[in-house]
């Protein structure tokens, strides 16, 4: 029985892992739980799966939560999202937060030494030094629960890091792939969360479709599998079906197939090295699908790709720049307060007049992200 804590259970990915959770109860059992307002789904998830420790985002939820479910230890904010990162029974942590707000509890957890199925790619795009060093010093594992991630990882089972030549990451091209970037000008929000394969949360279907999110995918990668830019490459691939792969000397490609089903990378994460069947045994037929498409990625139409391979390769602070302006400025866009193109403009402009600073700790990756989202306000 693995006992796991759940950040952002009230999330997408949360969700998707609480589906997992409960098709599979023989092998898995929740103990700790973070989430932010949604507090009819925690209650929900309070009743149904009984976690030993709960928290939430206010103050003012955590009170009302704790009238009515007297006996049960609720925290809130950030040293309550710490507490469920770190909550002693759990074996492993899912880190399924929206955002950098995630960086810290990682960190915690690691120093905990809980085996770590990371989905808050945010956290390793800000911060993946701090996150890889702590986690060789500590001796613990970091499972991806991105998709692509996901992939490239099942596809190096029994392979050596010294024979791959390239890892492919497939990109879907989101939710205005067929349109030119004079036609995107006047994109409502509701188109843009229109995304043609995947059902995500809010946040991660813009960066989709501004193409941020294989971006960041792209420094996760250079984390998580230590290689250089030069080894990462992107294609689109409009059916999302080749999650990803990876090219090795000998010009072999190895790829990871299957239905855009989130619960697939994130069961991998919770029974790798095993695997457990599906919960709903969905399986994909090719001969259905009958035709794969690629095509080569034009970073003249996808402007915030290339700023994330600049950024990744300038090193330092200019990813948590990156970061915290792509979070700033999609939240403003998804606010109505600027346009979809102008989500480009300010991380541009962020980046431009940053002066970076090599190394950084987490007390300056801290205030760097702060400052970055005031500039960002600031020009709203
Ligand atoms: N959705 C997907 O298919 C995929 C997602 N990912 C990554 O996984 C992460 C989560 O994505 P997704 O599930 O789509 O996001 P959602 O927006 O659906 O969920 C985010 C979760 O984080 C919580 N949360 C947000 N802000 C805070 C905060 N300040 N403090 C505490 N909790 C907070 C939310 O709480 P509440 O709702 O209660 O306010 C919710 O539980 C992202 O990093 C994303 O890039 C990666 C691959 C695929
Ligand atoms: C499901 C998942 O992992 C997402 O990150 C997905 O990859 C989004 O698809 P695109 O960014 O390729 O549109
Ligand atoms: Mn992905």
């Amino acid at each position: 029985m693995k006992k796991i804590s759940l950040l952002g259970a009230t999330g997408s990915i949360g969700i998707q892992t609480l589906d997992i959770i409960r098709g599979h109860q023989e092998a898995f059992q929740l103990v700790a739980i973070s989430a932010g307002r949604n507090i009819d789904v925690v209650r929900k998830i309070i009743l149904e799966f009984k976690p030993e420790f709960v928290s939430v985002q206010e103050k003012v939820d955590c009170e009302t939560l704790q009238t009515e479910f007297p006996g049960l230890t609720i925290g809130f904010g950030p040293s309550g999202i710490e507490e469920a990162a770190v909550y002693n029974k759990a074996d492993i942590l899912v880190n399924a937060v929206l955002g950098s707000v995630g960086l810290s509890p990682t960190l915690k957890a690691i120093q905990a030494g809980k085996t770590i199925a990371i989905a808050n790619k945010e956290t390793l795009v800000t911060a993946g030094h701090l996150v890889m060093e702590a986690a060789r010093k500590h001796n613990v594992s970091i499972l991806p629960v991105d998709s692509e991630h996901s992939a490239i990882f099942q596809a190096l089972q029994g392979e050596q890091a010294k024979n791959i030549e390239q890892l492919i990451l497939t990109a879907s091209g989101g939710s205005f792939r067929d349109r030119k970037r004079e036609e995107l000008k006047n994109v409502t929000v509701r188109e843009a969360l229109n995304h043609p394969n995947w059902s995500m949360g809010a946040k991660i279907t813009i960066d989709s479709a501004t193409m941020m999110n294989k971006g960041l995918e792209v420094i996760e990668a250079h984390w998580l599998f230590s290689l250089p830019y030069e080894k990462i490459s992107v294609v689109l691939h409009k059916e999302s079906i080749i999650h990803s792969m990876v090219e090795f000397h000998d010009t072999s490609i190895i790829a990871q197939l299957g239905t855009p089903d989130m619960r697939v990378p994130i069961q991998y994460a919770l029974t790798y090295p095993d695997r457990l069947p599906h919960p709903t045994g969905n399986r994909l037929s090719l001969a259905q699908i009958g035709k794969l498409h690629f095509r080569e990625m034009d970073f003249d139409r996808f402007r915030c790709l290339k700023f994330a391979y600049d950024a990744g390769r300038a090193g330092g602070t200019m990813p948590t720049v990156l970061n915290a302006a792509n979070e700033a400025a999609v939240a403003a866009f998804l606010e109505g307060k600027i346009t979809f193109l102008q989500i480009e403009d300010l991380i541009e402009r962020e980046l431009t007049k940053h002066k970076i600073i090599t190394n950084p700790d987490l007390e300056t990756i801290q205030e760097i992200d702060e400052q970055t989202r005031k500039s960002v306000l600031s020009l709203i």
